[in-house]
């Protein structure tokens, strides 16, 4: 789904969006719907000729007729409820389904700016969609059968007799009072639920995020506590819907007990004084009986549309998130010609907020050069990187990525040039050759090995029980930082990149590693163009390149010697071995 179409489906009333969901199912839906009031008019038919059956026994007849219309309408009735029913649950389904794919195509095409509570797009996912099933399909075929039945039933009590009609009528108009004052209610309770369901998710992802952090702060009570503010509030959302939803639910069926209660006494005045017969008020009974299915229906049917149009309502909130211009999938995007990239950043200035964080910045990154970045902290660093990936986009300037500004790359294009090695250097649970071929799945057995060798992960996946199939827990909690990073740095190279970003990429690893890295540098800047963000001073000494970052804007740029001798920043920087903890 692009952003237009996002834009345009936003704007539609949340009815209107109700129904596009279901749109796509339509046959199985009319079929369904269609069997129902089959069934239904089957079951109509049913007391009339349960009449002709006792006004037969009653003046002494044997016909076998009626006795086998009636058995033939039971089957009948019961075999379209049975068919129908599947259907719609079917369809149901299918809606879940289709709704759930969509909003995972959404999310994974969002800006990542727009990722602000993950907890909550999940259970918009996993929940809100849940409650569409039943909107979606039976609530809007069955209440058509109930209507009918309702309709049909009335229309042939009148037959029967009109002043018990009215009589009944005045009790059902009663009902639809009390139900029209009960769904908005229920809608907006419905909507609290859904919100504190979101809340919860979000609470526990953030735990869960931090689990360790959790338990060596001693916080666990705290975050139970957190957790059971968000469950006692999606509580007493639900026990609102429940208060509401049991009115309308008991009002029609102790209606329908009045009314019986009524009718019986009326009927049977009616039937002492001859104007009325036995079979007539019969008949009339079980069709009045028979309406507290219909009103049950369409109570049901009500509520349930309540509670779709409250997950109707948050899912499309995701829908007015910002996506990425271009979502293509990266596996559509053939390799690149495999050669170094330049980049060069001209003039450009971008904050996350009001604050600019960089102003004007302006340098180039040769193609096969290793660039160093370095800076206090907090000086924009990584911000560049983001720039450059094109997850955020400057507020004036130009990135450009071979000469050509990012903007213009086709998006998945851009991203296949460029291998990433973030900060926290993230792995994903799943196993280490997943995780290994993440972001390439043509990977040969040798460039696996190769790639191992190269970020010196050979002899550690060699005592590794299962090897490259050892599973890796919840954010690599079975591996150490330094292992976390080369990890990712041997994913970034399998990728075949033709610039290679690496966000303090080695300040995990020991000496030992470090130094074995730097020669890995040094051996895939002949093929790669290298920009690196370094807070160690050995590994930016052996740089093409170095840009000062300081407060947002490039202080300046050179080689290791050539800084020292001219920029005082620089020697300050080296003089606490880059490692400076102080912020722009
Ligand atoms: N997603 C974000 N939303 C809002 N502000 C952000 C975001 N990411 C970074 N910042 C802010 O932008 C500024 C620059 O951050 P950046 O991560 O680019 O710095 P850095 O030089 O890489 O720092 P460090 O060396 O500590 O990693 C900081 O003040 C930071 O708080």
């Amino acid at each position: 789904m692009n952003a237009t179409t996002g834009d345009i489906r936003t704007r539609l009333p949340a009815w209107r969006l109700l129904a596009s969901h279901s749109l796509p199912h339509r046959g199985p839906l009319l079929a369904g719907g269609a069997l129902n009031l089959v069934g239904t008019a089957a079951g109509l038919a049913q007391p009339l000729v349960a009449k002709q059956v006792i006004d037969a026994i009653g003046v002494g007849g044997t016909s076998w007729s009626p006795v086998l219309a009636l058995v033939g309408l039971v089957v009948l009735s019961a075999l379209c409820a049975a068919w129908g029913t599947y259907l719609l649950e079917r369809v149901a389904a299918s809606v879940v389904c289709r709704a759930r794919g969509n909003l995972i195509t959404r999310i994974m095409r969002l800006r990542v700016d727009a990722l602000d509570r993950p907890g909550d797009l999940i259970s918009r996912v996993t929940s809100d969609t849940t409650l569409l099933s039943g909107a979606a399909s039976q609530a809007l075929v069955e209440p058509l059968s109930g209507a009918l039945m309702l309709v049909g039933g009335i229309t042939l009590m009148a037959l029967l007799d009109l002043p018990l009609l009215a009589v009944t009528a005045g009790i059902l108009i009663l009902i639809l009072g009390v139900v029209g004052l009960a769904m908005p209610r229920i809608s907006r309770a419905q909507q609290g639920v859904q919100q504190s369901v979101g809340e919860i998710t979000t609470a526990l992802e953030r735990a869960l995020g931090a689990f360790r952090t959790v338990k060596a702060s001693g916080m666990e009570s705290a975050e139970i506590s957190r957790l059971g503010t968000a469950v006692d509030q999606a509580w007493r959302h639900t026990v609102g819907a429940a208060k509401w939803a049991a009115l309308a639910r008991v009002s029609s069926g102790l209606a329908i007990q009045v009314a019986f209660l009524t009718v019986l006494g009326a009927g049977a005045a009616r039937v002492a004084s001859g104007d009325l017969s036995v079979s007539s008020l019969v008949a009339f009974l079980l069709y009045l009986f028979n309406l507290g299915q219909p009103i049950a229906t369409l109570v049901q049917g009500a509520t349930e549309m309540q509670v779709g149009l409250a997950a109707v309502r948050r899912m499309r909130e995701v829908e007015d998130l910002p996506v990425e211009a271009e979502g293509r999938p990266t596996a559509t995007v053939d390799k690149p010609v495999y050669r170094q990239a330049t980049a060069a950043f001209q003039k450009v200035s971008f904050g996350y907020g009001e604050e600019p964080v960089l102003r004007e910045v302006s340098f180039t990154v040769a193609g096969g050069e290793v660039t160093a970045v370095v800076g206090a902290s907090g000086a924009g660093k990584t911000t560049l990187f983001s720039l450059l990936e094109r997850f955020y986009e400057p507020s004036s300037g130009i990135v450009t990525l071979d000469g050509k500004d990012v903007r213009q790359w086709p998006l998945a294009e851009l991203r296949q040039q460029i291998g990433y090695v973030e900060q926290d250097a993230p792995v994903l649970a799943g196993t280490l050759r997943e995780n290994l071929c993440y972001a390439t799945q043509e990977v040969s057995e040798q460039e696996l090995e190769h790639a191992l060798a190269r970020t010196r992960l050979t002899e550690f996946v060699a005592n590794l029980p299962d090897g490259l199939e050892t599973r890796i827990g919840h954010r690599g909690t079975t591996l150490s930082g330094g292992q976390r990073q080369r990890i990712a740095i041997a994913r970034a190279l399998l990728r075949r990149p033709r610039i290679l970003l690496m966000d303090e990429a080695t300040s995990q690893l020991d000496a030992a590693n470090e130094l074995a890295l730097r020669e890995t540098m040094t051996a895939v800047a002949k093929t790669t163009t290298v920009v690196m963000i370094a807070h160690r001073l050995s590994t930016v000494v052996g740089a093409d390149r170095i840009v000062v970052l300081e407060g947002g804007r490039v202080r300046a740029s050179g080689t290791h010697e050539e800084l020292l001798a001219a920029d005082g920043f620089y020697r300050e920087l080296v003089g606490s071995q880059l490692l400076s903890g102080r912020r722009a």
